[in-house]
């Protein structure tokens, strides 16, 4: 197993619009760790996840990931105009491995043949999550998660997750809302 952190986040600044969101920030995810972020609306949450991406540039300090980063937030990233089966084949192809089984974990098999365009907000989600989930990726970096999500929809995104930390996986997360992750340090920003 590789050892070496999913995430390593070193006094790390962000500037949005010109405003200082937070800074000196300091993060290690090893294999099986898992974070929530926390706080206000406006605060920063999203702009953290995108810099553990490497989509945004962090102001000042060092993000380091080890093993790859699976992205799950509001932009899908799925092809509106495929079917879920396909745009989700798109990806599969793209990481090397198979879409199937993250299909199956989500609960989304049986919408393989509908539009993405087509798909509800809840089922959009899932779709999303199985994308992560399909893919090879060490660190799992989930916007607002269980966003949208039913009962079964959670249980299987708490299951999910729970399967990736265990295979060594590493989790950070963005939520207003309680997640089921085990044992997971909270990251407050204010
Ligand atoms: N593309 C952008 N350009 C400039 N400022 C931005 C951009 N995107 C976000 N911001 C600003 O950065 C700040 C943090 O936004 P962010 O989306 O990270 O907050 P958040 O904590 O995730 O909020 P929420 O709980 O509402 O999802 C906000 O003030 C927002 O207006």
């Amino acid at each position: 197993m590789n050892e070496a952190p999913p995430l390593k986040l070193e006094a790390v600044a962000c500037i949005r619009g010109g405003r200082l969101l937070f800074e000196g920030l300091d993060l290690v995810l090893g294999p099986g760790d898992a974070a929530i972020v926390t706080g206000a609306n406006g605060v920063g949450k999203s702009s953290l996840i995108r810099l553990a991406a490497g989509l945004l540039r962090p102001a000042a300090g060092k993000v380091e990931r080890n093993g790859g980063a699976g992205l799950a937030d509001e932009a899908a990233a799925l092809d509106p105009r495929q079917t879920l089966g396909r745009a989700l084949a798109f990806w599969a192809r793209i990481d090397g491995t198979d879409a199937a089984p993250g299909m199956a974990a989500m609960g989304v098999t049986h919408l393989a043949q509908v539009p993405v365009h087509m798909l509800s907000t809840g089922q959009r989600k899932r779709a999303t999550l199985a994308r992560v989930a399909a893919s090879r990726a060490r660190l799992w970096l989930l916007d607002e998660p269980s966003n949208g999500l039913d009962a079964d929809g959670e249980e299987r995104l708490a299951a999910a997750m729970a399967a990736h930390r265990a295979q060594g996986g590493a989790i950070l997360a963005a939520s207003h809302m309680a997640l089921d992750l085990d044992g997971a340090a909270t990251l407050g920003l204010a």
